[in-house]
């Protein structure tokens, strides 16, 4: 079944260009092969005013409501949560790529908002993502936790920092480690990667990391960290146990980032398996 007459019903209801369509970009399909296709309703670039005019109609109209990105994340299962970063990360490219840097004349979209291409200059661009890598580095018994100040009050995390042009991944885990913390690496594993949106499009590469038992004495680089420590098994364990922030928060006690993020695969990985940072790559 075709939504398209529905959704050109609803542009129109709510005062939009039906052309609008056009810019929709394709994320995915169903399991019956339907293709499954994002839309920027546009609601941020109106004037305030005007956008919560719409944003209320719209709710009623919809029989929903309207919630931050990055809470409606967390709420979401993992198929519907990669859907709407994908949705998000990939309208938000086309909004800022609208123009060639070599020609300066405007860019088209492809119909599945693949790509975009500059008919003066022929020049493809594709969706961009920065690669950063982000390490759960561990003593063997401890493991290290830092957060950064612009982090929700008491929230910890594994170390993270995005890829220099010319580094292997080995690298910049290393040299991210070396930066933030002052620990040299001895062993490094891979572990999974995830695609994160906040603040731009970035693929996560996870890795666990040992030290010697010797040389764990960190010195922590107060210009990128607010604080960073040991944990030890039991602390991380229980941390992982709570499972609501909000009353974390309160208690003072220190939490860790929620399911989706990949930070809290890394940590949930090495809670059940201590040793998966000293194995064999
Ligand atoms: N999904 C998850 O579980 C987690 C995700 N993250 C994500 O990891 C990312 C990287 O972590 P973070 O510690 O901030 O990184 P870094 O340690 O690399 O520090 C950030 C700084 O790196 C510089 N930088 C270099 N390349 C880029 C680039 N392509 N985009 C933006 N800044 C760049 C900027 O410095 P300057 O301003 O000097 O140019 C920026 O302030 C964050 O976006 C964060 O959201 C972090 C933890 C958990
Ligand atoms: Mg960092």
């Amino acid at each position: 079944m075709s939504l398209r007459p529905e959704l050109e019903r609803l542009l129109a209801k709510f005062g939009q260009d039906t052309q609008r369509i056009e810019d929709s970009v394709l994320i995915g399909c169903s399991k019956q092969h339907e293709a499954w296709f994002a839309l920027d309703l546009g609601l941020n670039s109106s004037s305030s005013l005007n956008a919560s005019l719409q944003k209320a109609e719209m709710e009623i109209e919809l029989k929903g409501s309207f919630t931050d990105l990055r809470k409606a994340l967390f709420q979401l299962n993992t198929k519907d949560a990669s859907l709407l970063t994908t949705a998000q990360a990939l309208l938000r490219w086309h909004d800022a790529h609208q123009f060639c840097s070599r020609s300066g004349q405007p860019t088209k979209k492809n119909v599945a908002g693949s790509k975009r291409v500059c008919p003066s200059s022929k020049i493809i661009y594709y969706p961009q993502m920065a690669p950063v890598v982000i390490t759960l580095v561990s003593d063997g018994t401890r493991c290290l936790l830092a957060r950064q100040s612009s982090f929700p009050k008491g929230m910890y995390s594994a170390l993270a920092g995005f890829c220099d042009i010319g580094e292997s991944l080995e690298e910049a885990v290393r040299r991210e480690v070396a930066e933030e913390v002052g620990l040299e690496l001895e062993r490094l594993k891979y572990s999974a990667s995830q695609h994160w949106s906040f603040p731009n499009s970035s693929l996560m590469i996870a890795c666990h990391a040992s030290v010697k038992p010797g040389q764990t004495e960190i010195q922590v680089n107060l210009k990128e960290l607010e604080a960073a420590g040991w944990f030890s098994h039991d602390e991380v364990a229980t941390a992982l146990r709570r499972n609501n922030p909000y009353t974390q928060q309160q208690n003072g006690t220190f939490w860790l980032p929620p399911k989706l993020a990949i930070a809290h695969q890394l940590i949930k990985e090495w809670v059940e398996k201590p040793s998966c940072s000293t194995l064999p790559a």
